[in-house]
């Protein structure tokens, strides 16, 4: 191995370092801060887990993007967590357990076994936040609206809003009463929109052909607010969760019309969000000059089931990483410059001052001894004493 291949970190796999660092630290802060403010309560999910309680109510994807490795104290089968939301689900489910709304909010590393796009990265640092212990709309309103509220503190002007309702194709592909295999083959179609695909599946596995017809409309269902209207005639033979399903965009969409004007909304009633746990309402926002979505969620009431407890469930989350490359400001970096005092009393007093301009939320740096300077250490402002004591000058005047 050559020594420069020694250093060359895998595809996808990135460091981040200053100042893009400090900037995504102070996003993370800014972010942490702001769900606090909405009654989020941080949890932080372990890296890895068994991979059955990592997997547990996610589809083939999710399992797909794991990273496996073998635990050397049980022999068992560990994963990377691909996406906290799953882990978050466990930690209301099964370890909090607690009754009534819990909202909770996180942010770590993720790994990806693959990257989700030819440019995207596999190592992502997931924040967002999660309802627990609500059904109605309503919480899926205020997650779109901590989802778009997040976007704009990352430097989102101009944002789109697509949405859908997973409880649409399901309640389809119920109706079909397709085999296990079967749905995740039809499931699989949809989200690639394989038109062919779907068409010949469908001849092959549908009988009823009413419902075939829906099936095949269904991914058709993409646009402007009028798709809402088009839905409810093309799928008006559907079953009841149809309809409610239709009626629920309906009143997401007038809300989100109301308290958030400038976002462009786009409806895509055959979307189905990847991982295969959502239930019902599924967004995803997008910014003008990017290909895939910067942030992601939806409704997965029945995943807690697995860990003991159906619990309602809705949420968003978006990669740090690429949200803070949007952020065109950068953090403040005026730094005061300490040198070296010139006798023990001295050196005790420009202590004290280094410490209260520090607990002030200055940055002061102490100088190491001999060839440090304010210019070297980047410093603008450097400690001087005065007959008043230790006083911060502009290093030009100095
Ligand atoms: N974690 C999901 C988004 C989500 C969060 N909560 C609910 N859904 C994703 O990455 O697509």
């Amino acid at each position: 191995m050559a020594t420069a291949d020694r250093w060359l970190l895998p595809d996808g796999i990135d460091e981040i370092l200053p100042p893009q660092a400090a900037k995504l630290e102070q996003l993370r802060r800014d972010l942490l801060d702001l769900y606090k403010s909405w009654g989020y309560e941080q949890v932080f999910p372990p890296l890895v887990e068994y991979l059955e309680s990592l997997l547990t109510g996610a589809g083939n994807d999710l399992a797909l993007q794991t990273f496996k490795l073998t635990d050397q104290l049980t022999g068992r089968l560990m994963g990377v967590r691909a996406d906290m939301t799953t882990q978050v689900a466990r930690i209301d489910a099964h370890t909090l357990n607690r009754e009534g709304v819990t909202r909770l909010c996180y942010a770590g590393h993720v790994l990806h076994a693959k990257p989700e796009s030819l440019a995207a990265s596999r190592s992502l640092i997931q924040i967002g936040a999660e309802i627990y212990g609500h059904g109605g709309i309503a919480s899926d309103i205020e997650v779109i609206g901590l989802m778009l509220e997040t976007l704009r503190r990352g430097g989102c002007c101009e944002l789109h809003l697509d949405l859908g309702h997973v409880a649409i194709y399901r309640a389809l592909a119920a109706e079909a009463g397709l085999s296990g295999d079967l749905e995740w083959q039809l499931f699989e179609i949809f989200q690639r929109k394989a038109v062919p695909e779907l068409e010949a599946f469908l001849a092959k596995q549908v009988s009823d052909p009413d419902l075939a017809v829906m099936l095949r409309q269904l991914v058709t269902l993409a646009g402007d607010r009028s798709v809402l209207a088009k839905a409810a005639s093309v799928l008006a033979k559907a079953p009841q969760a149809v309809q409610s399903a239709l009626a629920d965009l309906e009143q997401i969409a007038d809300q989100l019309v109301a308290s958030y004007p400038d976002v462009k909304l786009y409806f895509d009633l055959g979307e189905l969000r990847g991982y295969h746990y959502h239930t019902g309402p599924v967004f995803s926002a997008y910014v003008p000059d990017m290909g895939q979505a910067i942030a992601n969620g939806g409704r997965y009431d029945h995943i807690g089931e697995v860990f003991g407890r159906a619990r309602p469930a809705t949420g968003f989350s978006t990669d740090l990483a690429a949200l803070v490359r949007r952020v065109t400001s950068s953090v403040a970096s005026k730094k005061i410059f300490a040198p070296v005092a010139g006798s023990v009393a001295d050196q005790a007093s420009l202590q004290e001052a280094v410490q209260q301009l520090r607990a002030s939320g200055q940055v002061v740096i102490q100088s190491l001894g001999a060839g440090q300077t304010a210019q070297s250490q980047g410093c603008d402002q450097q400690l001087s004493l005065s007959s008043s004591g230790w006083v911060a000058v502009a290093v030009s005047d100095s």
